[in-house]
């Protein structure tokens, strides 16, 4: 599913952010991605949906290797992953319903098949009732799920997402983590880089924590593993 050999990735202004990562994430898995501020998470994550390019290494995701795919096929790897970011990023001037649709549009579906799509993942999310409002009217927890519906409604093999529950109070957390969640047990892998101690000390699942560039501890059901 997805598979990083030896990957490094060197910043213009000379930080290695990723310094001889390698690692395997099988089709179904829950990941979280923890270690401390700096350590390389977001560029881990940034490196599979090729937000940034690897420096050296190789890096397949999907049966596709990003590190060799040209700019132009980079919308192609993205319609195969769902990506959900800490501060939603969803366009002001669409409704909830809108903003779902715009992501199977632009891979030009039939009318009715992106209705019947967008109001199944809309309600997937507990949003049904919601699907006309505009992103400013609604709760920052609501916002969240919108960007996870926007995220599966390709029903993307994989969910990548950079600290989902950051902008968002316990409560709301828990209950993105639930989506998150029933997302895994349909079958789709789940990649997470959280700060949310609690959630990865309670919903248990493998951790892979970064420290200065390089993977320091891999483990199935490990725990958040130290003080942030
Ligand atoms: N675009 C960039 N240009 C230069 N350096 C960068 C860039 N992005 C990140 N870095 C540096 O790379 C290192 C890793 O950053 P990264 O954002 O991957 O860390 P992180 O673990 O996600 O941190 P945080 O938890 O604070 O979000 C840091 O030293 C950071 O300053």
């Amino acid at each position: 599913m997805i598979e990083m050999k030896d990957v490094y990735k060197k910043y213009p202004n000379g930080v290695i952010a990723s310094n001889g990562i390698s690692v395997k994430i099988n089709k179904g898995e829950f990941v979280y991605v923890v270690g401390p501020s700096g350590a390389g998470k977001s560029t881990f994550i940034k490196l599979m949906y090729r937000e940034e390019r690897a420096t050296s290494g190789s890096i397949i995701v999907n049966n596709t290797d990003v590190t060799a795919l040209r700019d132009q096929k980079v919308p192609l790897l993205r319609r195969q992953l769902g990506v959900v970011f800490q501060d939603f990023k969803l366009l002001p001037r669409l409704t909830v319903y809108e903003n779902i649709a715009f992501a199977l549009e632009v891979i030009e579906q039939q009318p009715t098949i992106v209705k019947e799509k967008v109001m199944h993942v809309i309600a997937k999310v507990g949003l049904a009732k919601k699907a006309q409002h505009f992103p400013h009217e609604l709760s920052g927890g609501e916002q969240q799920r919108v960007a996870i519906a926007r995220a599966i409604v390709n029903k993307p093999a994989v969910v990548i997402a950079d600290e989902p529950t950051g902008n968002l109070d316990p409560d709301t957390a828990w209950g993105i983590m639930d989506i998150f969640h029933e997302i895994n047990q349909d079958g789709t892998t789940i990649v997470m880089a959280t700060h949310n101690k609690d959630i990865v000390n309670s919903l248990r699942r493998r951790v892979i924590a970064i420290d200065g560039g390089e993977i320091v501890r891999d483990e199935y059901g490990g725990d958040y593993g130290y003080e942030s």
